[in-house]
């Protein structure tokens, strides 16, 4: 997805940069269709958790005791995400600017040599991380939601599909950086002033768009709806999808999806943008 330059001693995967593919890269037609496309993976990812009871004892301390973990003690969850996090980051996925690691502190050493990427965002995007948030809105509002309480014993699994939404959702919130960037381009004059003022509440302002923010909460209950169904072999619906019937029976509410999106997801993202837009004129 991002241009890269320099990528020689990989050269399958060599892109070509060029004036167009950066501007497709901003234009925020494309932003937002990635987006849209992280709903599917957010949403498949919630319905693949809530098929398991909330099994307390994955974010428990003192959870598992594995030798040569990195922060001895921790709950299974965390063990798994950061060893997660060791083997794709070998593999370079925290190099990538649209990817932030939930332990940054503690990435390996990369295993296949270095992309450089082409610069898209301003150098304070780097150090833009909410992950610890994303981490606790996780555990503390989104997982009551969609689990029933209880235990069945499926621990890994049920970690297993924390880790995928985990990294959905810090996907998704943290792509606000390429939002906000595009934003700027499109009228610098105005967000410098801002800047320049320490404006945060007029930033937020300038990038809240509330007839998109009201068709994402739309899109995303729909497609939980659609998604949640059973569909039989000749292509008929089990499950039906008016508002009742899909609130009763689907794999995961698509009211709360509606409201994760609505009270966690965008407002993250904006903090995101307006955090990346007040340090956007750093050197
Ligand atoms: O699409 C945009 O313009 C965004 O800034 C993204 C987003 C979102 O998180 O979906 C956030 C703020 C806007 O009010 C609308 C939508």
């Amino acid at each position: 997805m991002f241009p890269r330059v320099n990528a020689s001693m990989d050269t399958a995967t060599v892109d070509c940069t060029t004036a167009r593919d950066l501007s497709n890269v901003l234009s925020l037609n494309n932003i937002r269709q990635t987006l849209i496309r992280l709903e599917d993976t957010i949403i498949f990812g919630l319905i693949e958790r809530a098929q398991f009871a909330r099994n307390s004892a994955v974010y428990e301390e003192p959870g598992v005791e594995v030798p040569g973990c990195s922060r001895p003690g921790c709950s299974l969850l965390e063990y798994i995400l950061r060893e997660t996090e060791q083997i794709h980051g070998r593999i370079r996925r925290y190099t990538s600017p649209d990817e932030n690691a939930y332990f940054p502190e503690a990435l390996p050493s990369l295993l296949l040599p270095p992309i450089t990427y082409e610069q898209v965002l301003a150098p304070c995007a780097a150090s833009i991380n909410l992950n610890e948030s994303i981490l606790k809105l996780y555990l503390e509002h989104l997982m009551p939601e969609i689990t029933e309480p209880g235990d069945d014993g499926n621990y890994g699994s049920a970690a297993m599909y924390d880790v995928m939404i985990l990294q959905a959702l810090s996907k998704r919130i943290h792509y606000g950086k390429f939002v906000a960037e595009s934003k700027f381009l499109s009228q610098t004059e105005k967000y410098t002033r801002l800047i320049h003022a320490h404006d945060s509440e007029g930033l937020m302002a300038a990038i809240t768009d509330a007839v998109v923010e009201a068709k994402v909460i739309q899109r995303v209950a729909r497609k939980a709806a659609i998604f949640g169904q059973d569909v039989g072999a000749a292509g008929d619906v089990i499950v039906g999808t008016d508002s009742e019937a899909a609130e009763q029976n689907a794999k995961v509410r698509p009211q709360a999806v509606a409201q994760l999106y609505k009270d966690w997801v965008m407002p993250l993202t904006k903090k995101v943008e307006v955090d990346y837009l007040l340090r956007r004129l750093e050197d």
